[in-house]
């Protein structure tokens, strides 16, 4: 069964908790920057293991040295709570 949809409050507040996260949509997102493209590999990789683990598959896009994510739970419509943890998980990787 898919997980409960966030109010807007419950969206604001899980926010306060993350690093540089921003609505967009029906989505947080997040772009980071490394120092080189094998930097940037690197870091998905290790948040590829966490979503695995979790069973929830942030968007990647890579140009370079940057990487922009997008979360999202498709199975919901919307934001979730699995969202927020794995964006903590990546917030921490990060
Ligand atoms: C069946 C399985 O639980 C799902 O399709 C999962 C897998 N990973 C997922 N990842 C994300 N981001 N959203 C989902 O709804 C989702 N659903």
């Amino acid at each position: 069964m898919a997980a409960d949809l966030l109010s807007v409050e419950e969206i604001d507040e899980a926010l306060l908790t993350l690093d540089g996260w921003e609505v967009v949509d029906d989505s947080i997102r997040r772009e980071l920057e490394f120092d080189d493209f094998m930097e940037a590999i690197d870091f998905i990789t290790r948040i590829a293991v966490y979503a695995e683990e979790m069973d929830h598959h942030p968007e990647i896009r890579n140009v370079y040295n940057i990487v922009s994510l997008a979360l999202t739970t498709h199975d919901a419509g919307g934001l979730t709570q699995k969202d927020f943890d794995l964006a903590l998980k990546i917030d921490i990787e990060a």
